[in-house]
């Protein structure tokens, strides 16, 4: 029966594609991992860097050869592309993709018999006609952009008023302020731009087979849309488009969609004929990678979803729009009403395996990348490295292998004690490391989220306020130790959770808004079509317990010293000052 449905996430490191039946039950999943799949195109984690200018950027052809390849997986592991009905995916935020002025024409004229790169890639020396103005794609992590976020912020007078308005101060990463270096950089590719995706509308485009609008919950992470009156803010893109003009530049951004169940019409012929896909699947409005996994759970208020990728995100879906310069507003990619809160950090994944490498060289039995005696040094290091709370000093550090988002800081490393509300610098015999740094980096990052979030969650019961249910995703989600520390430093009245179909809940969050874009009766929401075919017992798993008396109190009392640290830090190493909401924590 064709009633299969196709969710992707094209994120840092990896393409993931995930079909699942109308029940929303797993048929199959596959994987691309680029470093692991594409040597050829010299990167690391996913990525290239230009360090002298702080630039972070992907390969284009890249993220086509890795189409072709994870639909080949899928079909070698026995998919029957014949049955799915929808697709619908999602893409690391923020990215963009600069398409030629020949993109139209080759994307609606792809030879089954050829590969993608072959047909959009004008190839490293432009020998033939190519569907992009510029190789590369700015990535998330790119920290180049400093002068053109103060010039975003002072566009509208203060960061908090570009945050009241867009939903985020100026970031490093969102398309404004890339799009407005882009401009100056490279001013003969910009006006070679036809037109400007994202990297979700990017990948809806290459099914399509033309270019596909932005949705509503990705263009949320650019510094240009205005939430509140829900159009572009035609003074942020004036400033970024400069003399090539602001009409220019809304034709290169195309029309916002606003419904994300929306399809863009029927699959490129290219995927009918090469993978044997329905000419009939239909193509559902994509969505940011962080927008797409909220939609893999039923989150109620005060649920929260803490994403272990390259990136640690912390997510809420909730019906209060509070914007503040120190985390994220965005629309919610379904639900008219609802937005999305989020805090990112760049030093998620990568600054735990930092630390994972160097406990595991100091024992030569240890298997490289195995994480089994991290989260032995972690779980068996007492709380905040108090073996006596009465009369132990806390450890609190920060360990930032590259530049961070919150706070924006320089690439550093802090380690402090703190004791009768006072820092001192931790040195040799109080801080060995690197075997506290494994407790001490999982406290400081969930920390850092209970700090910006306290405001937004609720009371249940007796219970002091904390998120109802905490939800681990993404690749870190699979770790117990890390687990058991959310729940430790977060709470959760009712514990932390993971799903328990897939290994990846941003494309499962795509398959199934690709059931309900095809699907839905009229006007039925995302959240009454997931209600109706949620399986509790079947699709997610409890992992510990949140709330733990005694111990969440005391993660509490160091919140006052960990946003001291943070203070240190922005002092030393802080970009745009203090008054940017560099310091979120605000300790109640
Ligand atoms: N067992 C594990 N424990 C902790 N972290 C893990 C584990 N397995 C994978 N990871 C982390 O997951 C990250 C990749 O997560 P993933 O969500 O797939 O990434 P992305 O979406 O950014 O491409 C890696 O950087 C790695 O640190
Ligand atoms: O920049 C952000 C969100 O604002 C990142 O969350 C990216 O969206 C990349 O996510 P992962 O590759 O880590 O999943």
């Amino acid at each position: 029966m064709a009633n299969h449905f196709l969710g992707f996430d094209l994120s840092t490191q990896q393409l993931k594609g995930i079909i699942v039946k109308s029940d929303l039950k797993l048929v199959l999943e596959a994987k691309v991992d680029f470093d692991a799949d594409f040597d050829k195109y010299g990167i690391e984690k996913g990525v290239l860097t230009n360090p002298s200018e702080g630039e972070v950027f992907a390969p284009v052809a890249m993220f086509l050869d890795a189409i072709d390849l994870v639909l080949q997986r899928l079909k070698e592991q026995g998919a029957d592309l014949s049955k799915v009905q929808g697709i619908s995916g999602a893409g690391m935020q923020h990215g963009t993709v600069f398409w030629s002025h020949d993109a139209e024409a080759l994307l609606g004229s792809l030879d089954g018999d050829k590969t993608l790169v072959e047909q959009l890639d004008g190839g490293a020396k432009g020998e033939r006609k190519g569907a992009f103005s510029h190789p590369f794609s700015p990535n998330w992590q790119d920290a180049s952009t400093q002068k053109q976020c103060e010039r975003f912020d002072r566009q509208l007078g203060t960061p908090e008023k570009l945050a009241e308005s867009t939903g985020s101060k100026a970031h490093h990463r969102f398309s404004g302020p890339q799009i407005l270096k882009f401009r100056e950089k490279y001013p003969e590719a910009y006006r070679a731009t036809s037109r400007i995706s994202l990297v979700s509308s990017f990948l809806a485009s290459v099914f399509l087979g033309k270019v596909a609008p932005i949705d509503i919950g990705d263009v949320t992470g650019a510094n240009l849309w205005d939430i509140k009156s829900g159009q572009w803010h035609d003074d942020l893109l004036k400033l970024a488009a400069g003399n090539e003009g602001i009409d220019n530049l809304k034709a290169k951004l195309g029309g916002i969609y606003e419904d994300g169940g929306k399809s863009f019409g029927s699959i490129s012929t290219y995927f009918v004929k090469r993978y044997g896909f329905s000419p009939s699947a239909q193509i559902v409005t994509f969505t940011g990678d962080n927008p797409s996994t909220i939609l893999a759970l039923p989150l109620r208020s005060s649920d929260a979803i803490v994403s272990l990728g390259t990136s640690t995100t912390f997510l809420m879906s909730t019906a209060q729009y509070k914007p503040d310069p120190a985390y994220h507003f965005m629309n919610h990619p379904t639900t008219p009403g609802l937005y999305m809160f989020m805090l990112c950090y760049k030093n998620g994944g990568l600054a735990r395996e930092h630390i994972r490498d160097a406990i595991n060289e100091l024992d030569s039995s240890a298997a490289p990348k195995s994480w089994d005696l991290f989260n032995e040094t972690a779980t068996s290091t007492p709380v905040l490295g108090q073996e006596d709370p009465s009369s132990d000093p806390m450890r609190l550090g920060l360990f930032f292998p590259r530049p961070e988002i919150v706070p924006n800081v320089k690439a550093g490393t802090w380690r402090f004690l703190y004791k009768d509300n006072t820092l001192s610098t931790a040195e040799g015999k109080t801080w060995p490391t690197p075997q506290s740094d494994a407790r001490a980096i999982l406290e400081s990052q969930f920390l850092s989220l209970r700090l910006r979030s306290q405001n937004l969650v609720e009371s249940h019961g007796s219970l002091p306020p904390q998120p109802r249910r905490i939800y681990m995703v993404g690749g870190g989600a699979v770790n117990p130790a890390i687990a058991d520390l959310a729940g430790q430093v977060l709470g959760g009245s009712e514990g932390v959770y993971k799903l328990d179909i897939g290994g990846n809940a941003c494309a499962l969050g795509a398959a199934y808004k690709a059931a309900w874009g095809v699907q839905r009766e009229q006007d039925e929401k995302f959240e009454d079509f997931l209600e109706k075919r949620w399986n509790e017992e079947g699709f997610v798993k409890k992992i510990c317990d949140g709330y733990r008396k005694g111990v969440f109190e005391r993660y509490g009392d160091a919140l006052k010293g960990f946003a001291e640290v943070e203070g240190r830090a922005i002092v030393e190493k802080g970009e745009g000052g203090l008054r940017d909401g560099n310091a979120g924590g605000k300790v109640s």
